[in-house]
C-alpha cells in the first residue's frame, strides 16, 4: 500500500505562466513595448534570435487554454499582467483594451471554477519607464503604485490573491549585474540600487493594496538552498554569502526591515547606506509568500568569481535538467522548513516548481512521453508533503509551467510545460506529466 499523501483540505493545485513568455501580440490593441520586447529584438541577446512576438499566441488562444486547464482539473492559475499592455507608457494613460484582455481572462477562469492569482510584474517592465531609468529611478515605486492601483481597483475581488513582483533577485542579478536578462546591464553599482527600488516598489504596492484591496497580497521569491562543498572556513563563508545574496536579500527586509550584513561584504563600496524610511516602506506585512523552487546549489569559495566569490560544484550522483539544474527534491523540503523557521511559518504557496527535459518539437500520435518530468513532479510533490508534515503552512502548488513557452533569453529551446506546444501549428498536447499531475489533483495528492 503506498504511503497516504494527504494534503490540507483547502490545498490549491494549479499551474503558472507569465505574460511575455506565452501571450505573443506584444504591441496589439494599443499595448506599449516592454523591455523584453526591446531585448528580444536586439541582435545577439536571444538564443536562435527567438522572441515573444507570437510565443504561445495566448493573447488569441486564451479561451482554449482556460479550457485546457479545466480539462486537467486545475483549481488555480497563476499568470502575470503585462504592465505596458495596461499602461502603454507605464504611467498615466490606461489602455482599455489591455485591461479588457485580463478582465475577460479572469472572468472566464472564474466561470470554470479556477482561482486566478495575478503577478503584477514578471520582468516585462514598460520600455517607456526604462527610458526614465527604470528600476534605477527611485520614482519607480510611485509608478508601480499607480499601476498597482489601476489593477487592484479593476479586478480585486475577482482576483483574491495578488503577487506584486516575481523574483526581484533574478531581475537584479540577471538584468543589472550579469546582464543576461533585460535590460542587460552589467554594473556592480547599479545592481543594489535596482534591487532596493524593486523592494520599495513592492512596499508601495502593498500600501496601495491595504488602501483599496480586500483580499490577499504577497511577494514571489526564488529560493535556492545552498550547501557547502566542504566544511573548510572558505567554503562555509562562501555558502553563507550565496545564501544571503539569493535567499535572504529579499525576505529579511520584508520580515525584519534589515538587509543581511553579507551584502556589504559582497558589494563593498557599491552597497549604499539605505534610509530607514525605505526599510519601513519595504517592511509591509504580507498575507503570503510565493516560493519558486527548482534546484539547490553546492557552493565553494572561488576567488575569481566576481563579485560573490562563489562557484557551484556539479553533483555527479543526481540527474540534471536541460537548464543544468540538479534534480534535488530534498532541497524543496529544506527550503520550506527554512522559511518556516526563519520567518515564523508564514503562509506559503509554491508559486513555481518544474523542470525542462528534452521534449520533441512535435507530439507523436497525440502523445508526448516525459517520464523524467513525471518523476520530477512526483518527487517534489512528496517533498512538499514532507514539509507539510513538518508543520509548514503550505497552502498551494503551481507547476511551472502550464505550457511550453519562451524561456527568456534561452528562447524556445527549453520546454518546461506539462502541455506540449507545437510552435509551428500552436497545437497543444497534454504530456504524460499533465495526465499524471491531473491524477494527483483529482485524488488531492493520494495518487502521488
Ligand atoms: O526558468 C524557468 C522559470 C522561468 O520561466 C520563470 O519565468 C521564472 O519565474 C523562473 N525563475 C526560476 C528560478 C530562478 C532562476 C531564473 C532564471 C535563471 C536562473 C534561476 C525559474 N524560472
Amino acid at each position: 500500500m503506498s504511503k497516504q499523501y494527504r494534503f490540507p483540505e483547502n490545498f490549491l493545485w494549479g499551474s503558472a505562466t507569465a505574460a511575455y513568455q506565452i501571450e505573443g501580440s506584444p504591441l496589439a490593441d494599443g499595448a506599449g513595448p516592454s523591455i523584453w520586447q526591446r531585448f528580444a529584438h536586439t541582435p545577439g541577446r536571444m538564443l536562435n534570435d527567438d522572441n515573444g512576438d507570437v510565443a504561445c499566441d495566448h493573447y488569441n488562444r486564451w479561451r482554449d487554454d482556460v479550457g485546457l486547464m479545466k480539462q486537467l482539473g486545475m483549481q488555480g492559475y497563476r499568470f502575470s499582467v503585462s504592465w505596458s499592455r495596461v499602461m502603454p507608457e507605464g504611467r498615466g494613460r490606461v489602455n482599455p483594451k489591455g485591461l479588457d484582455f485580463y478582465e475577460r481572462l479572469v472572468d472566464t477562469l472564474l466561470e470554470n471554477g479556477i482561482q486566478p492569482t495575478a503577478t503584477l510584474f514578471h520582468w516585462d517592465l514598460p520600455a517607456a519607464l526604462d527610458d526614465r531609468g527604470g528600476w534605477l529611478n527611485p520614482d519607480i515605486a510611485d509608478w508601480f503604485g499607480e499601476y498597482s492601483e489601476v489593477m487592484y481597483k479593476r479586478l480585486d475581488g475577482r482576483i483574491k490573491r495578488w503577487a506584486t513582483l516575481n523574483e526581484p533577485w533574478v531581475v537584479t542579478d540577471g538584468g543589472y549585474l550579469h546582464g543576461a536578462l533585460a535590460p542587460g546591464h552589467r554594473n556592480r553599482f547599479e545592481a543594489p540600487i535596482a534591487s532596493h527600488n524593486l523592494l520599495r516598489a513592492h512596499g508601495k504596492s502593498v500600501q496601495v493594496y491595504r488602501a483599496v484591496g480586500k483580499h490577499e497580497v504577497g511577494l514571489v521569491v526564488n529560493i535556492e538552498p545552498k550547501y557547502p562543498a566542504s566544511q573548510s572556513p572558505e567554503d562555509l563563508a562562501a555558502t553563507r554569502r550565496a545564501e544571503a545574496y539569493m535567499n535572504r536579500q529579499y525576505l529579511d527586509p520584508v520580515f525584519f526591515g534589515t538587509y543581511p550584513e553579507e551584502l556589504r561584504e559582497i558589494f563593498g563600496e557599491a552597497w549604499p547606506e539605505w534610509p530607514q524610511a525605505d526599510m519601513d516602506l519595504i517592511r509591509q506585512p504580507l498575507d503570503f509568500i510565493g516560493v519558486n523552487y527548482y534546484t539547490r546549489n553546492v557552493a565553494r569559495h572561488d576567488e575569481a568569481n566576481w563579485p560573490l566569490k562563489v562557484s557551484p560544484v556539479r553533483q555527479t550522483q543526481h540527474t540534471y535538467t536541460e537548464t543544468g539544474w540538479e534534480v534535488f527534491p530534498q532541497g524543496l523540503t529544506d527550503t520550506l522548513t527554512w522559511v518556516k523557521e526563519r520567518y515564523g511559518n508564514p503562509k506559503v504557496f509554491i508559486t513555481e516548481n518544474g523542470a525542462a527535459f528534452f521534449d520533441p518539437p512535435k507530439a507523436e500520435r497525440g502523445r508526448v512521453r516525459d517520464p523524467l518530468r513525471v518523476s520530477y513532479l512526483r518527487q517534489h510533490l512528496r517533498a512538499v508533503h514532507k514539509a507539510i508534515e513538518a508543520g509548514c503552512d503550505i497552502q498551494g502548488y503551481y507547476v511551472w509551467s502550464l505550457l511550453d513557452n519562451l524561456e527568456w533569453s534561452l528562447g524556445y529551446s527549453k520546454r518546461f510545460g506539462i502541455v506540449h506546444v507545437d510552435f509551428e501549428t500552436q497545437t497543444r498536447t497534454p504530456k504524460d506529466s499533465a495526465r499524471y499531475y491531473a491524477s494527483v489533483v483529482a485524488s488531492h495528492g493520494e495518487a502521488l
